[in-house]
């Protein structure tokens, strides 16, 4: 057997408690999140056992999916809502684990919160009741999400049973066009891979345009593998990931921090080992993307148009209900096509970076009069960023207002809901049939291809806003 070993070997094999036989691996969980929507049973599950967590330290609770986005400072007024945040509450002080619910200055997406905080680390294994934790993966660690089963194994043993998946490396080599954000890299790929691409597969993204990238970048493309079907997606490590983890609140200090780096700096991908589907793309070819359907591989590049159904690889039927679903047709362009909603959000698109590159197109300009925009930061911190910056009055200038932190429109479990029938342009990450609400219509895109949808109120090529370069 070769002795070279890919990222995800190294850390997989670190964290090898027992190998079974034709079995799963039982894997050491350094890091556990938490939130609202897939603990209670697994707490219930604890109770009902009578055993305790065995790692309060290495848990953490937020609250994000059942939150509004206004008046945090009021009760809930959603029933359920309410009680699956008291239940969260409660489970977490009586297992002693940090959290951060609704009003506390730690709150946000769990996916937005574990790297401000330095829980997220190179090289670690991270879980969470959710799918989206292959966001994590930017900063070269394993992780994925899990079901409320797993959720309760992992509070009471730390562990995990997993089989290992087969490995693919994305590769995208050269640099971005102008107006090309990573989330288009990302649909892009999905659009080519289709949304079972990778299924079975950890994914490792490698190129250039990786290594260009900034963190707040590489975590909008790992956040986005769930949906091309892989298990997770993960970048190497390097100097960018190194600066952004220190100095944190619970990064490694001192010491610590020196035997951390150690194990980090060996965090890549020894040349000359084998994955079992390598794939290469070159970056020249992607433009901003939108998407026309009911799943994310439905992208194109948005002075395309909507592709013909006999183009279009497995069954037409499912793509024309898809397209009805949408009320767009074949061969339509996408560009021009009036929007009544605009979201800037989520843990995909819910950084400072993403109210930055926003800004940067609706600044001096007006919101549309047809468009309700939700602007939404994934964390308390990230919306301090954007007071700091002087984001926030250049947004209430162009008539913007500012929502407070969470999942919000991302789906359809707390107040904003896009109504039936119309239309969302949608930095978040899914664009299933009611989504954002029941008959809802969204359209995935970047947070540049969102600002120009909220001035113009239709869907419009971003490039056409920016400042020539
Ligand atoms: C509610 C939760 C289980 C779900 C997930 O796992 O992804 C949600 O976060 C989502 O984005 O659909
Ligand atoms: S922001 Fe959206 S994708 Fe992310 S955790 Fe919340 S609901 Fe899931």
């Amino acid at each position: 057997m070769s002795s070279k070993k890919t990222l995800f070997d190294k850390v997989w094999d670190s964290h090898v408690v027992e190998h079974i036989e034709n079995g799963p691996d039982v894997l050491f969980i350094d890091r556990h999140l938490v939130h609202e929507v897939t603990s209670p049973v697994a707490f219930l599950g604890l109770k009902n056992r009578g055993i305790k967590v065995l790692h309060p330290e290495k848990t953490f609770a937020t609250a994000d999916h059942n939150t509004p986005t206004i008046n945090q400072h009021l009760p809930v007024e959603d029933p359920l809502s309410a009680n699956q945040l008291k239940a969260l509450e409660e489970n977490s002080a009586a297992y002693g684990i940090s959290y951060w619910g609704l009003g506390h200055e730690k709150n946000g997406i769990v996916h937005v919160v574990g790297p401000e905080y330095g829980i997220t680390q190179p090289g670690a294994t991270i879980v969470c009741g959710d799918s989206h934790t292959s966001t994590h993966g930017a900063f070269g660690a394993i992780a994925f999400g899990i079901g409320t089963s797993e959720v309760e194994m992992v509070l009471a043993t730390q562990c995990i049973m997993q089989t290992k998946p087969k490995s693919m490396r994305i590769n995208v080599e050269g640099s971005l066009n102008r107006g090309v954000t990573p989330k288009d890299v990302a649909l892009y790929i999905i659009s080519q891979l289709t949304t079972s691409g990778a299924t079975g597969y950890f994914v490792e993204y490698a190129g250039q345009v990786f290594r260009d990238m900034t963190m707040e970048g590489r975590m909008t493309v790992c956040n986005l593998s769930i949906e091309m079907g892989a298990r997770g997606g993960m970048i190497a490590p390097d100097d960018k990931t190194f600066e952004y983890v220190k100095g944190r609140e619970f990064s490694p200090k001192g010491a610590a921090l020196d035997k951390a780096m150690a194990y980090w700096e060996t965090l890549y991908t020894d040349e000359g080992s084998q994955f079992d589907k390598e794939i290469t793309f070159d970056a020249s070819n992607i433009e901003p993307m939108i998407t026309f359907g009911t799943n994310p591989g439905m992208g194109i590049g948005i002075s395309n148009d909507i592709p013909n159904a006999n183009a279009v690889e497995g069954g037409a039927a499912t793509y024309q209900k898809s397209l009805q679903y949408m009320n767009f047709n074949e061969g339509e362009s996408m560009m021009g096509k009036p929007i009544d909603f605009v979201f800037l959000g989520s843990c995909t698109n819910g950084r400072i970076e993403d109210f930055r590159a926003f800004t940067s197109i609706v600044k001096g300009r007006k919101k549309a009069a047809n468009v309700t925009a939700w602007l939404v930061p994934g964390s308390h911190q990230v919306e301090a960023a954007i007071k700091k910056e002087g984001l926030l009055d250049i947004l209430n200038e162009a008539g913007f207002e500012l929502r407070e932190p969470g999942c919000s429109a991302c789906l359809a479990m707390n107040d904003d809901k896009v109504p039936a029938g119309k239309y969302a342009v949608s930095t978040s990450n899914r664009n299933f049939e009611g989504r954002q609400g029941p008959g809802s219509r969204t359209l995935l895109a970047s947070p540049l291809v969102a600002a120009a949808a909220a001035v113009t109120g239709k869907v419009t090529d971003p490039r056409e806003l920016m400042e020539a370069v």
